[in-house]
């Protein structure tokens, strides 16, 4: 698989001195040809920045930015103009003019780069088709849904057939049902047209859904990246652990584990479940070993392209020993989060 957007060391700040903001800190990744790239952070991480810096509407400060071979980090903006057509964009709130009809506002990109009317009309026509508003062509925004707004988003992005389609915080504004319609058709741009899509967003469902890989960004970094299944099933960072802990509510919060420690006799850990621990099979073996019981007293288990993942919180009971011995192979396999304040707390 070719690459098609790679960063090497990019660096964004704004202002200069003591106050200047570094929006975006030495990024280094590239994203491939064809693939669905998840962009996962908190408010303020930097992902808009980065989406911003990819279709040149933002300038680096400093490191290498190529998008589909063309050094957009070396480039003027008269340059920048003849690749911002390769690059559609979608935004959270849409972004439509309110005044113009549905196929006026998918038909203004193509306005703008020349197009005839007739050549024009036959691409809106096929693009409200493709996105399921034909028959919406002569409303405006006003009287659209925020769902349908959003698919006129899509098919104004798609107009001058770009090969990259951004989509910052899509789905942001929409309810659970039309999300899924959205997160849907954007499947469907890039399976049926080979568009890649990088998708910005801070909901783990929606990288879940979409995404074959995603970086975790947090005050201006990647603090992770891989494959989403590998990354969510194992978090590295506190960051993604909250991501996985807001979708799945596997993880117990500060208050609950203090009620689990009073309510439940022994130590408690949370253990993560993925592949290796076979749902929770291997990790019942592992206790049983060491003659250790673990009570399930918290816990969540999901699914990523039908492989399991979430943890378990469990109150572990036997000799001290033992049960050290028990977590250490634990640790062999699977992520293991202990909690010596509980411990304080019990004393
Ligand atoms: N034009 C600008 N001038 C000054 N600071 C900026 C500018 N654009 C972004 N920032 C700052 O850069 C940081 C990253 O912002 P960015 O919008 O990229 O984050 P984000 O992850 O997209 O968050 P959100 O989802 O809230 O937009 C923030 O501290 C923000 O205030």
């Amino acid at each position: 698989m070719s690459e098609i957007i790679r960063l090497e060391g990019v660096h964004k700040s704004f202002g200069e001195g003591p106050g200047a903001v570094h929006a975006v800190e030495d990024v280094t990744l590239t994203i491939d040809r064809g693939e669905i790239f998840g962009v996962i952070g908190y408010s303020g991480a930097g992902k808009s920045t980065l989406v911003r810096l990819i279709n040149g509407l933002e300038t680096v400060t400093s490191g290498r930015l190529v998008v589909d071979g063309a050094e957009i980090s070396a480039m003027r903006e008269k340059q920048l103009r003849g690749v911002r057509p390769e690059i559609g964009m979608i935004f959270q709130q849409f972004n439509l003019f309110p005044s113009k009809t549905v196929a006026e506002n998918v038909a203004y990109p193509l306005r703008v780069a020349g197009w005839d009317k007739a050549r024009r009309e036959a691409r809106v026509a096929e693009l409200l088709s493709f996105v399921g508003l034909a028959d919406k062509a002569r409303a405006r925004p006003t009287q659209l849904s925020g769902g349908q707004k959003q698919r006129v988003g899509i098919a104004r992005a798609l107009a001058s057939e770009p090969k990259i389609l951004l989509a910052d915080e899509a789905t942001s504004a929409l309810d659970p049902e039309t999300t899924r319609d959205i997160l849907g058709l954007l499947r469907c741009v890039n399976a049926e047209l080979g568009i890649t899509i990088v998708v910005i967003t801070h909901e783990m469902d929606v990288v879940k859904y979409l995404c074959r890989r995603v970086a975790v960004m947090e005050r201006g970094r990647v603090v992770e990246l891989g494959e989403v299944y590998d990354v969510f099933s194992r978090p590295r960072q506190e960051v993604t652990r909250r991501f996985v802990g807001t979708s799945l509510r596997d993880r117990p919060s500060p208050e609950v584990l203090t009620r689990l420690a009073d309510t439940h006799p022994g130590t408690l850990v949370t253990v993560g479940i993925q592949e290796e621990t076979g749902s929770s099979a291997r990790l019942m073996r592992t206790l049983g070993e060491h003659q250790v019981d673990g009570a399930i007293v918290y816990g969540g288990i999901t699914e990523i392209g039908e492989r399991p993942f979430g943890s378990l919180t469990l109150a572990l009971t036997g000799e001290d020993g033992a049960i050290r011995q028990a977590l250490a192979d634990l640790s062999t396999y699977t992520t293991v989060q202990e909690y010596p304040e509980l411990k304080e707390l019990q004393r």
